[in-house]
């Protein structure tokens, strides 16, 4: 998707902005923006005026000035409506072009008695059994249940190198709209029609399943609070006027009225929300929640598992290593034995390893075994044959436990030839036979390329990174070290992943979590900001609130970049706008009661040519700023990685001070303009 980021001023985005900014008129729609609200009911009563200038009593003012006022309040409505359009337009462009992927295609249903129906892919439910060819459409989520394939993800992640699925594991989890590409899979349906993955995208970058987040719902509380104490100044101005024999008509009130409230921020907040998940999604990230995207703004610690975030996850068994007098063939046989019936990657690596090295174990010897299934509580996995012999693999610290219970002995050469494994990066796992330990397994893993720079960038920032593994601590170390992250927990369960959490905010701390694994959708879903892996397994992309399409740990620099840009946006502009509000009360003010109040001479420093030039001039800089400052609400406003408060402070300064300028020039301009017009 990346690539399919539109330019500000698409031509077609831009003219069907144009059209919704009309639509959005309804009053339904407005009410949900209390500030503008305000704005088109004042719109409305000028109308009225328009044609009746009496009709809320007698008036001093032409026609033309009242039609003056109606006009550029309705382009106040129009110009926030627009931003608010354009910030919807870019982001429904992009879900049209994912909808392309989605099409209805024929799905092989495997029936109870093993059977095949073609089936519409509508028709798939959840739990559904289907069989893909290759070169065949994934007709709908689900996890392979057998077999591997490669598999075509273009259509989502963008990246046109194909990726291998296979049955069991993290790596088990397709999504519909991909292409198998080589050889075929049987998969299970994970998802209802209409609650796919890729459903859930279109939905989201077209910004319909949208929801304030609560900084948002507290910004218009606050400005809606602001406009009501404004018109109670206005209201009660009129008395006052009146005492000062002071003419003030009623589209002047409500012009007075509209440059003093908080349209600028009124009217751009939504867009400025909106554009931050537009941006978010052109790194390639999903995020569920723009609360996700605040918070990750935010965030101070960030803990990532190892196996398939920090590393790639593909470990494969590179070397069968004995310990004691064991021989090399009786080893190999072991982890053959041990491994038969694993269909983790892990498993069927080693597998491989041992029948690439000649060792042979008939099918009839194990048939009737039961197998004892990897899990990440356990961290072991085996089988029991019939004549009572266990064979299991594991965790070393796992298995030295196992052998203590059946009162086994320790080799002695154990530790510290596991130790030479961890400390080259390596898993090592222990296989036993009964009550014997036979040797270690040696999985390989390759730490992705280019995590130190960017987690020293997240240091620089005071972020802290720990990794979180279920891994030996000797092996986390020197992942640990070669990955540059600051911290590390190892022989991790799934609870301690979620306590890891809890522990950092107990201390008032953000946490970002980024995993892969089905073992990790709890601490994802416990976190503040949850970045799955495009690559991980369901589980761990339905508990996160953000999914990175390219499986890169490190992305959520940039989420948390946007994060950071969006709350500055937003606040950097509702300085600029409540900063504006007060210049042009010292613009429209002094002009209005000047011939009634000589002494306001020494406040008169703008010398508008008349009083109603100075309130159109307010007004017309009220309404054209909305879209001059469009760009800065939907790019962002410049965002450099420094100290938050430097940042804030700067920007306050930035955005004040020049909130408070840019309008005296800007009004003294336009009443120029209008000076020689008129
Ligand atoms: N198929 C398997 N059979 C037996 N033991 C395994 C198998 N796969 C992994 N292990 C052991 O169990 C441990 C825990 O595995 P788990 O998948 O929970 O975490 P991990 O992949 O090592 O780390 P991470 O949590 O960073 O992904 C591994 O470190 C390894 O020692
Ligand atoms: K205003
Ligand atoms: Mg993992």
């Amino acid at each position: 998707m990346a690539n399919q980021s539109k330019s500000l001023l698409d031509k077609q985005i831009v003219s069907q902005a144009i059209i919704d900014s009309f639509k959005k008129l309804n009053p339904m729609v407005m009410m949900k923006n209390p500030v503008m609200f305000i704005v088109e009911i004042g719109t409305f009563i000028t109308l009225i005026l328009s044609f009746l200038p009496d009709a809320f009593g007698p008036s001093t003012v032409s026609r033309g000035y009242n039609i003056a006022v109606f006009l550029i309040l309705l382009f106040t409505v129009l110009f926030a409506n627009f931003a608010e359009a354009l910030a919807e337009g870019r982001g429904r462009a992009q879900a049209d072009s994912l909808r392309q992927t989605k099409s209805d295609t024929i799905a092989r249903l495997v029936q109870k008695d093993g059977s095949i129906r073609e089936v519409s892919s509508t028709q798939l439910r959840k739990g559904d059994i289907v069989r893909v060819d290759t070169y065949d459409m994934i007709p709908s989520d689900g996890e392979i249940i057998e077999g591997l394939a490669s598999i075509d993800e273009s259509a989502i992640t963008g990246e046109s190198a194909p990726v291998i699925k296979e049955a069991g594991g993290d790596f088990s989890s397709v999504t519909g709209g991909t292409r198998v590409v080589s050889d075929s899979i049987v998969m299970r349906v994970t998802s209802d029609p209409g609650e796919s993955f890729l459903d859930k995208m279109i939905s989201l970058v077209e910004g319909a399943s949208r929801q304030k987040t609560p900084n948002e719902i507290a910004l218009t509380t606050l400005l809606t609070v602001l406009t009501l104490i404004f018109l109670v100044v206005i209201v009660t101005l009129v008395p006052l006027a009146n005492y000062l024999t002071v003419q003030l008509d009623v589209a002047t009130l409500i012009a007075l009225l509209v440059c003093l409230i908080p349209t600028t921020i009124g009217g751009l907040l939504s867009a400025i929300g909106i554009a931050g998940m537009n941006r978010v999604t052109q790194f390639n990230v999903l995020a569920m929640s723009g609360k996700a995207v605040e918070a990750a703004g935010d965030i101070d610690t960030m803990i990532l598992d190892k196996t398939g975030t920090i590393t790639f996850g593909n470990r494969m068994a590179a070397e069968f290593i004995p310990v004691s007098d064991v021989s090399h063939s009786d080893m190999t046989l072991a982890a053959l034995q041990s491994s038969v019936k694993d269909e983790t990657p892990e498993g069927r690596s080693i597998v491989e390893l041992a029948h690439q090295i000649g060792a042979v174990w008939n099918e009839h010897e194990y048939a009737e075994a039961d197998i004892m299934e990897f899990t990440a509580e356990t961290r072991m996995s085996g089988l029991n044959l019939p004549g009572g012999t266990t064979i299991r693999k594991g965790a070393v610290d796992a298995i030295k436990k196992w052998i203590a219970a059946q009162n086994g002995t320790i080799p002695s050469d154990l530790d510290e030839k596991a130790g030479h494994i961890a400390r080259a990066g390596g898993t090592p796992l222990a296989v036993t036979v009964n009550n014997r330990i036979l040797g270690l397994i040696y999985l390989k893993d390759t730490v992705k390329p280019g995590l130190k720079e960017r987690f020293a960038e997240l240091r620089a920032m005071g972020i802290k990174t720990v990794m979180c593994t279920g891994d030996n601590p000797l092996t986390a170390a020197t992942i640990a070290k070669e990955a540059g992250v600051d911290e590390f927990i190892a022989e991790a369960k799934p609870e301690d992943k979620i306590a890891a959490i809890k522990k950092e905010q107990a201390q008032g701390k953000l946490v970002a979590m980024t995993g892969d694994g089905t073992n990790d959708a709890p601490a994802l879903a416990q976190a503040d900001v949850g970045l799955a892996m495009n690559s991980g397994t369901m589980a761990a992309k339905e508990a996160a609130n953000m999914i990175d399409l390219d499986s890169d740990p490190t992305k959520l620099l940039s989420v948390i970049a946007i994060g950071k840009q969006l709350l500055i946006t937003r606040g950097s502009l509702t300085t600029f706008s409540i900063a504006n509000d007060i210049a042009k009360y010292f613009a429209i003010i002094p002009a209005l009661f000047i011939l009634a109040l000589p002494q306001l001479q020494s406040l008169n420093i703008m010398h508008l040519a008349s009083p109603q030039s100075a309130i159109l001039s307010a007004l017309i800089f009220n309404a054209v700023i909305i879209p001059l400052l469009i760009p800065i609400a939907m790019r962002g406003t410049k965002y450099q990685a420094m100290n938050a408060n430097r940042l804030l402070t700067r920007n306050l300064l930035l955005y004040g001070v020049g909130g408070v300028l840019v309008p005296f020039v800007g009004i003294k301009v336009i009443d120029l303009i209008l000076a020689t017009l008129l």
